[in-house]
């Protein structure tokens, strides 16, 4: 490969293998993906237009692909796609307009509410029509369900769809669910959560995503940290000063108060988002790519997190967030917080790990920040001028640049802060990045042959910040 030539892995078909009982069996029956709470937001903005994209890059083929939505709001197929069509664009479609309606085509929605037989077995009778009308054989058919909705409906959506909408699979199709974070309130709703939903569907059923760890910068930490020689000896508490990992939003709940309310700033974005953030900056090598050697080193670090103390807490709601008419008139929600996490361990012991995560800000970023500490007997009084610093940015526009002192250019000997820059829209001018929910959402179906589908999932990872 050139220098300026960029690896994306690449799948030849979206066709895959499953196991039925101890036989590889090719999956060939037609795929119906179930968007649950396709009235929200993030179905709208994220879910369909990811769906869209596979579709134009050929992942999700007509003939064989069928996409529902369901959720409690009464409105008609063409109603939905109109809420989602304005969020449908992609660089990669050759003719954007005639993929967009294509692609709405293959979209229907149902009505129905999250704990009744009747809209789940409306649900079911839509899909089968669809089996039907693609001759899938039955055993042969795939359902994904996509739970785009708060956590609380999780259990009982996953009683109805276990219930009243589940296929055969002894001909190689299957049943699948994907719930979002966060997972539970706490860990003793994670747990019950995690209990209800395991007597519905085995492990390999079940996919508890996080959409950070698909974000391009996400996935670079490992290589990064573990493919290169000159940060292994720097990465730990001689070095390091400090590390802020910073979320921040510059738009406001937006009509979401339904789900965000119940939730707010930490559980929405610093236990999920921001800790798995934390947890691959913070790691140890693992023994491989596998997920469990991945998740094992992650754990390792959120057990050698230190209880919070309240003084290294802040917390704050937006002006004008209890005028969102979806959010109660007395909420004391918090919209932002920061919080400091110590991790008391041989490599990072000293160094505190700063999170911030804020919505209504002035800006919109998502960025780590890894500050040295200053160079002992500095000669060139420059301490000053600031440190050396890395940073990573997750988005908007995905780079990293090393904050670094060099001598001013010209006949002096004076010192300025410069910096090393990977800007990934110059450097790998004309690669469309994938978003996040492309990847996750593909390996829900078709996984990925390197960084295999559980990398994605929150299985295991105990809910440290609210054990205490
Ligand atoms: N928005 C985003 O960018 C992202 C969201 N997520 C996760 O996705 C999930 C859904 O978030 P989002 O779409 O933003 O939230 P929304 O508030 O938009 O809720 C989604 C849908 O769920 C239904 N709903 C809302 N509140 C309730 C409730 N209290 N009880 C039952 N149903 C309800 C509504 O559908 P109806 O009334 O029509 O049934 C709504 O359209 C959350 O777990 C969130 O963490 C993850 C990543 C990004
Ligand atoms: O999970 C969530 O993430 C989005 C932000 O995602 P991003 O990929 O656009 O950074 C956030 O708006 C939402 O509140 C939260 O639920």
């Amino acid at each position: 490969m050139g220098s300026g030539e960029w690896c994306l892995q690449k799948r030849d078909s979206f066709k895959s293998e499953t196991l039925v009982g101890n036989e590889t069996v090719p999956e060939i029956g037609c795929l119906s993906i179930i968007v649950l709470g396709a009235s929200g937001d993030l179905a709208k903005k994220k879910t369909f237009p990811a769906l869209f994209h596979l579709y134009c890059q050929g992942f999700l083929p007509p003939n064989e692909v069928h996409i529902f939505g369901y959720a409690r709001t009464k409105i008609s197929d063409d109603e939905l796609r109109n809420r989602i069509s304005g969020y449908l664009v992609s660089e990669r479609s050759a003719s954007p307009s005639k993929d967009v309606s294509k692609f709405l085509q293959l979209i229907k929605y149902v009505s129905g509410s999250y704990d009744a037989a009747e809209g789940f077995q409306t649900l079911d009778k839509e899909i089968s029509k669809h089996e039907t009308s693609k001759n899938s054989l039955e055993g042969s058919s795939r359902r994904l369900f996509y739970l785009a909705l708060p956590p609380s409906v999780y259990p009982s959506v996953c009683r109805m769809i276990r219930r009243y909408c589940m296929n055969k699979s002894n001909l190689g199709g299957w049943t699948r669910i994907v719930v979002e974070k966060p997972f539970g309130r706490d860990l003793g709703s994670a747990e019950e959560l995690s209990s209800q939903i395991g007597k519905l569907f085995d492990e390999p059923q079940i996919y508890r995503i996080d959409h950070y760890l698909g974000k391009e910068l996400v996935q670079n930490l490992l290589v990064l940290r573990f493919a290169n020689r000159f940060f292994l000896p720097l990465w730990n508490r001689d070095n390091i000063d400090n590390v802020q990992i910073v979320f921040r939003e510059d738009f406001g709940t937006e009509g979401r108060g339904g789900y965000f309310d119940e939730y707010g700033i930490i559980r929405d974005i610093i236990q999920n988002h921001l800790l798995q953030v934390l947890c691959l900056v913070a790691m140890e090598k693992p023994v491989s790519l596998k997920p469990e050697h991945i998740r094992d080193e992650k754990v390792k670090v959120l057990q050698s997190v230190l209880p919070i103390k309240d003084e290294e807490v802040v917390l704050g709601q937006y002006e004008g967030y209890r005028d969102d008419p979806t959010v109660p008139d007395h909420s004391n929600t918090p919209t932002f917080a920061t919080v400091i996490l110590r991790i008391h361990n041989e490599r990072w012991e000293g160094v505190p790990f700063i999170l911030k995560a804020g919505k209504a800000l002035n800006s919109r970023k998502a960025e780590i920040r890894v500050q040295f500490k200053d160079v002992p007997g500095d000669i060139f009084k420059c301490k000053k001028q600031g440190r050396n610093e890395f940073v990573i940015r997750l988005q908007p526009s995905e780079a990293m640049y090393m904050k670094l002192m060099v001598k001013q250019p010209g006949l002096e000997m004076s010192t300025v802060q410069s910096e090393l820059d990977l800007s990934y829209r110059q450097r790998y001018q004309g690669v469309t990045i994938p978003e996040a929910y492309e990847r996750l959402i593909l390996d829900t179906y078709d996984p990925c042959p390197f960084l295999s589908l559980k990398y994605y999932c929150l299985q295991c990872l105990p809910l440290q910040l609210d054990k205490r």
